[in-house]
């Protein structure tokens, strides 16, 4: 059976009426997370289309409910960004708590003077506790890479505990606040949904370690980012690496810029060319499978 297609051949997302436009009739739908697939393109679509496929993990750009209501399957690409997401989550880790942008912005423009006892020091994980915020495979992953830096503890929390997982790392359940009070590192590796929205906020900051580095690999929207520029500032926790924020991309007035202790990836948690390829793949064969009507190889079940 042939498909056909048309491609927006172009690294901008499509322009929104453009593909409000062009998704007329379609029996399916690949996307990337700058698409909004709502009721409104869905109704655009009409009733032919059966299948939307997005190549990425998350899918809080999809309005479930209104998928699930017209019976579209959806198809995403978990697992084969795993560990590059995780590679990457420990690279800003360590950035953020070594103050490596810091570190290589004085060698360039001069602040470079004499070896100074305290200049520069940050935290290190060794005898640390990591904390992770929502724990699945990524945050599996993370934690695996992160234990021959000699970690002393791994806990987690999420909406209940998930034994399977936590045996793989030797991760204990904690209370939201114990994760807080606990952490000197805290990944968060949650998926973005309402009740994640903002769950990282002043309550949490508030009950974190003056040392605390706080990394979010995960979506933007998990954090309220007044408050976290409030903790950053007044120096309530040590420091905070981002490579999701609100809105995307970031504004560069952005105050959370102005910040040393911070450091702001744009978006980059998958982007190696053998992830990033698994995942184009992936979705294309999710669409293909929809299509046909055959099991998808990754289908979300709504
Ligand atoms: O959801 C995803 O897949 C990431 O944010 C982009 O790879």
């Amino acid at each position: 059976q042939r498909v056909q297609f048309e491609m927006w051949d172009s690294d901008e997302p499509v322009p929104r009426l453009e593909l409000l436009k062009k998704v007329k009739g379609c029996d399916g739908i690949l996307c990337v997370l700058t698409e909004k697939i709502d009721a409104q393109l869905l109704e655009a679509a009409g009733p032919n289309l059966k299948v939307v496929s997005t190549m990425s993990v998350g899918f809080d750009h999809l309005s479930l409910d209104e998928l699930k209501k017209r019976g579209i399957r959806v198809g995403y690409t978990p697992d084969v960004l795993t560990d590059c997401v995780a590679e990457l989550t420990v690279a800003l880790l360590l950035a953020t708590s070594r103050r490596l942008i810091e570190a290589t912005h004085e060698a360039k423009t001069g602040g470079w003077g004499t070896w100074r006892t305290l200049w520069l020091c940050g935290h290190e994980l060794a005898n640390s506790t990591v904390g992770i915020l929502g724990l699945g495979r990524i945050g599996v992953a993370i934690a695996e890479r992160l234990k021959p830096f000699k970690v002393k503890k791994f806990i987690y929390t999420d909406v209940a505990p998930r034994p399977e997982l936590a045996n793989m790392i030797e991760a204990e359940y904690v209370s939201f606040d114990e994760l807080a009070k606990q952490s000197d590192f805290l990944a968060v590796c949650c998926a973005l949904t309402q009740e994640t929205h903002g769950i990282c906020n002043w309550n949490l900051f508030s009950k974190m370690k003056k040392n605390a580095i706080f990394i979010n690999t995960s979506r933007g929207g998990v954090v309220n980012q007044e408050d976290l520029y409030e903790a950053l500032s007044t120096g309530l926790i040590a420091g905070a690496g981002l490579d999701v924020t609100t809105p995307e991309p970031l504004p560069t007035h952005h105050p959370l810029f102005t910040l040393k202790n911070c450091v702001i990836l744009p978006h980059i948690a998958s982007a190696s060319y053998t992830t990033r390829n698994a995942m184009s793949a992936l979705a294309a064969n999710n669409l293909l499978a929809g299509l046909r009507g055959e099991p998808m190889p990754k289908e979300l079940k709504l």
